[in-house]
């Protein structure tokens, strides 16, 4: 089988690799010429375990091509996906410019009947857009051709992207259309074979089912942060209580760890554009824009907990362990680190970072004046972060922070502080071994 796969971001790349790797000829297309040559190169634009040996071995054999020509991947195939990006737009709704831009070139091209695969994050109501965007470039050509438009949100996290690909917990596909339903069950047969994963649906309950699935994961971030920092209130151990509630099956152990808030590209976003949806359809967002709000606050929890601890901050000297939203990736869209470094920085420290992926990252987020007048230092190992430091801030839980050791890193920084912004260490040991020391709701 032969498709292609439009935007090789995160998405995009994953889902053309790991389709690749069951079997299919997968051509990916990317208006960005500069990425598109170093993925032909064999060079991985982002960090994403496993991916890397996982496109070499696609592209040696065959299977998987890349080019910025969409015409021309569209002539080899008849399944055509869109990745592209849907960042949010100036009132919060999700910006489908990049969406519709590729629908409008694939009516441009489109030469016999095709199954076009919104994979992007999309509002409700957007495989109409997109029709409508191809219909019309069909009328203006003066062609009548057969097409179907498919919703197949993608659930993947990053840092276990290509693991979530291909070990998906379901595979929702939104269609009203038999023809369109029969092309999607043989793109995905791999997971029918033995327990099957597929979930056919609506198109637009599709669309609502990847808003709704993000939201709800945000929720119970927001949730249990709350807790956390009434916990911090009341003089109560937060990880007590979530292993209280966690052992509840109904509750269950997963997104409930409290922290600096939630980041990444998603979550943020998604959040925003469902609140925008509900304004739309009249709806009272109550339980989101408190998910919102939370959030907001959470990030800047770190920032007064190290300014209660160490007073006024200008002048002193401050680590910090992890820039990346979450470990196992390069990314830091709307991770907590950033707000952090940024208000640490204007209140006039100086900021010693670490991070085992992020670093070149970081140096695209944060205004280089903060670089070269030496308020911003970039560390190559962690343990420089911390010299002479007067605190030590954990805002990414990387396997390599979790078990440090202790006596290097006590004798290392100028006053004992932690503030760990993940709830990696164990208060009473870090007491005992003569820090001072802070989690989110911790005792
Ligand atoms: N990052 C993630 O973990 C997940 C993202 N999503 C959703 O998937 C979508 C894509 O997200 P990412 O992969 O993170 O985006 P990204 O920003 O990493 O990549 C988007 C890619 O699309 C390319 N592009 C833009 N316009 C194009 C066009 N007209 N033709 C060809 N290529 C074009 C860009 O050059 C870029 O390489 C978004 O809607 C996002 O919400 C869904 C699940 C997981
Ligand atoms: O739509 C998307 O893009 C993706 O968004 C999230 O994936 P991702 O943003 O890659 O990462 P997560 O592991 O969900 O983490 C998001 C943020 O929540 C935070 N988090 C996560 C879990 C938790 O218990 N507590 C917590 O603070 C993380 O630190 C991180 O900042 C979802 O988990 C994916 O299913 C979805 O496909």
């Amino acid at each position: 089988m032969r498709i292609s796969v439009v935007g090789t971001g995160y998405v995009g790349l994953v889902s053309g690799a790991c389709f690749a790797d069951m079997g299919m000829n997968v051509t990916c297309v990317d208006i960005d010429q500069a990425k598109v040559q170093r993925l032909r190169e064999g060079h991985i634009p982002i960090f994403e375990p496993g991916l890397e040996p996982l496109v070499k071995r696609c592209v040696a054999q065959g299977q998987l091509h890349f080019t910025t020509s969409l015409p021309d991947a569209m002539a080899n195939s008849n399944v055509y996906f869109i990745a592209v990006g849907t960042p949010t737009g100036e009132d919060g709704s999700a910006d489908l410019q990049y969406v519709l831009a590729v629908a409008k070139e694939i009516g441009e091209h489109l030469k016999d009947y095709a199954v076009i695969v919104d994979k992007s994050t999309v509002p409700v109501g957007t495989a109409d857009k997109v029709r409508a965007t191809i219909q019309a470039e069909l009328d203006k050509r003066g062609v009548s051709i057969d097409f179907d438009v498919v919703s197949n949100p993608e659930f993947l996290k990053e840092g276990a992207a290509v693991d979530d690909f291909m070990k998906p917990d379901r595979i929702v596909i939104g269609t009203e259309s038999e023809r369109a339903r029969a092309i999607m069950a043989e793109v995905y047969q791999e997971f029918s074979r033995n327990h099957n994963k597929i979930m056919f649906m609506g198109v637009r309950d599709a669309e609502m089912t990847k808003y709704a699935a993000n939201a709800m994961l945000a929720t119970k971030i927001s949730f249990m942060n709350e807790i956390a920092n009434l916990c911090d209130a009341m003089d109560v151990d937060v990880e007590q209580v979530r292993h209280g509630i966690g052992s509840d099956s109904r509750i269950g152990y997963s997104f409930i760890y409290p922290g600096c808030g939630y980041g990444g590209s998603c979550f943020p976003k998604d959040v925003k554009a469902l609140v925008r949806m509900a304004h739309e359809a009249d709806v009272k967002p109550y339980v989101l824009d408190a998910v919102e709000a939370r959030n907001a606050d959470q990030k800047k929890v770190v920032a007064a907990k190290t300014q209660r601890l160490l007073g006024n901050v200008k002048g002193k000297r401050i680590a910090v362990w992890g820039l990346a939203f979450k470990p196992g990736t390069d990314d830091m869209r709307e991770a907590p680190s950033i707000p952090f470094i940024t208000r640490m920085l204007e209140a006039g420290a100086t900021v010693c970072v670490h991070d085992p992926e992020a670093m070149t990252t970081s140096k695209r987020e944060f205004a280089p004046k903060w670089i070269e007048n030496g308020q911003l230092i970039y560390c190559n190992n962690q343990f420089d972060a911390v010299k002479d430091a007067d605190a030590l801030v954990l805002l990414t839980e990387w396997k390599q922070y979790r078990q440090p050791d202790f006596a290097r890193l006590l004798a290392s920084l100028k006053a004992p502080v932690v503030i760990d912004g993940r709830n990696v260490y164990n208060p009473r040991r870090m007491k005992a071994l003569g820090f001072t020391y802070e989690g989110i709701g911790r005792r």
